[in-house]
């Protein structure tokens, strides 16, 4: 059939649609590409004031999925980590397709480790995750907001305005060293998730269509993985159970099927001095939704609230 993908502008974002476009081509359906502009977009051009109510949930889907709603698209790939844990009962995701690296990587001109770089370096990420979990291993780092699309972040990197960046290595990876201008070996390090443990849903990508649009459901299915659906999901419930979208600093990872699969969460305190971190394995009769939430009440019971919502 004939079907239009919905997805933003980014370099990231549009290698994403392209993948799943080249997929869906494969099983002999037509695919066109619409680049719809969204909030999140509008927000990393300079100068741009933050609109009141506006919380960071939703900010790279609203205007896409304004473009589903009205028939002007037929599906959109999205970073399911961007996605927020609830989905507006007007869509569903057709298909989580197979998972690339979820960790999160050091990008860095100069110094070979996060434990090498030098006292008091300067680190461009502007996530609250990546900055407590940094600052429980290097409480001297220093953070510049720096925000952006990679190659943006990329940029300012090469101009010296830090001297390494953290970011998802899937990113990375899905766009290429040589696309993005750097040395293949600026990739310093791919964190072990006990050591900086990813957001939930990273290095994972979502289809959203219609709810109940048979013919593109049907079609988008052949693309669904059900071991990554099954993870991340199990980790997008701990997120919903301990009420973040992505700018709470809570890591999840679940990985591994049956028997062998382990999630491993954190949440940190926003100076990263404290932090509650566990490993649990779930039950054969557990769904995604009641290990995550088994996962999150585990988290509550060692404090997490705490550290969420700090009192003093
Ligand atoms: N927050 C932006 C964003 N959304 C998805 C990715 C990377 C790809 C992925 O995690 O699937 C990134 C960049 C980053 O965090 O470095």
């Amino acid at each position: 059939m004939n079907l239009r993908i919905g997805s933003r502008g980014s370099a990231l974002a549009l290698w994403q649609a392209e993948h799943v476009a080249c997929l869906l081509r494969a099983h002999g359906h037509e695919v066109s590409i619409e680049i719809i502009k969204t909030t999140g977009d509008r927000m990393q051009e300079p100068g741009f004031v933050v609109p009141a109510g506006v919380d960071g949930k939703g900010i790279f889907t609203k205007e896409i999925e304004e473009a589903l709603a009205a028939g002007r698209v037929d599906l959109a790939v999205h970073s399911l980590k961007d996605l927020p844990t609830e989905l507006n009962p007007a869509f569903e995701l057709g298909a989580i397709p197979e998972r690339a690296d979820s960790r999160d990587a050091l990008i860095c001109p100069e110094w070979l480790l996060m434990h090498t770089l030098p006292i008091g370096a300067r680190i461009g990420t502007t996530s609250p995750r990546r900055r407590a979990q940094l600052l429980a291993h290097r409480p001297d780092f220093q953070f510049v907001p720096i925000r952006g699309n990679i190659d943006t972040r990329l940029r300012k990197l090469r101009e010296g305005q830090c001297d390494a960046l953290v970011l998802a290595a899937a990113g990375l990876d899905r766009l290429g060293p040589e696309k993005l201008n750097m040395p293949p070996d600026w990739v310093r390090q791919r964190f072990d998730p006990e050591d900086i443990c990813p957001s939930p849903g990273q290095g994972a990508l979502a289809i959203e269509i219609r709810s109940g649009d048979a013919a593109v459901g049907e079609a988008v299915r052949l693309l669904h993985c059900e071991t990554t659906a099954w993870c991340v999901d199990a980790e997008r419930a701990v997120l919903a159970a301990l009420g973040g979208g992505c700018s709470v600093p809570i890591g999840a990872h679940c990985a591994g099927e049956g028997k062998f699969r382990r999630m491993l969460a954190c949440v940190v305190a926003e100076d990263g001095d404290r932090m509650v971190q566990i490993s649990r394995t779930p039950e054969e009769e557990d769904t995604p939704q009641s290990f995550g939430e088994f996962v999150a009440g585990e988290l509550e019971r060692r404090g997490a609230n705490e550290l969420l919502h700090p009192t003093v």
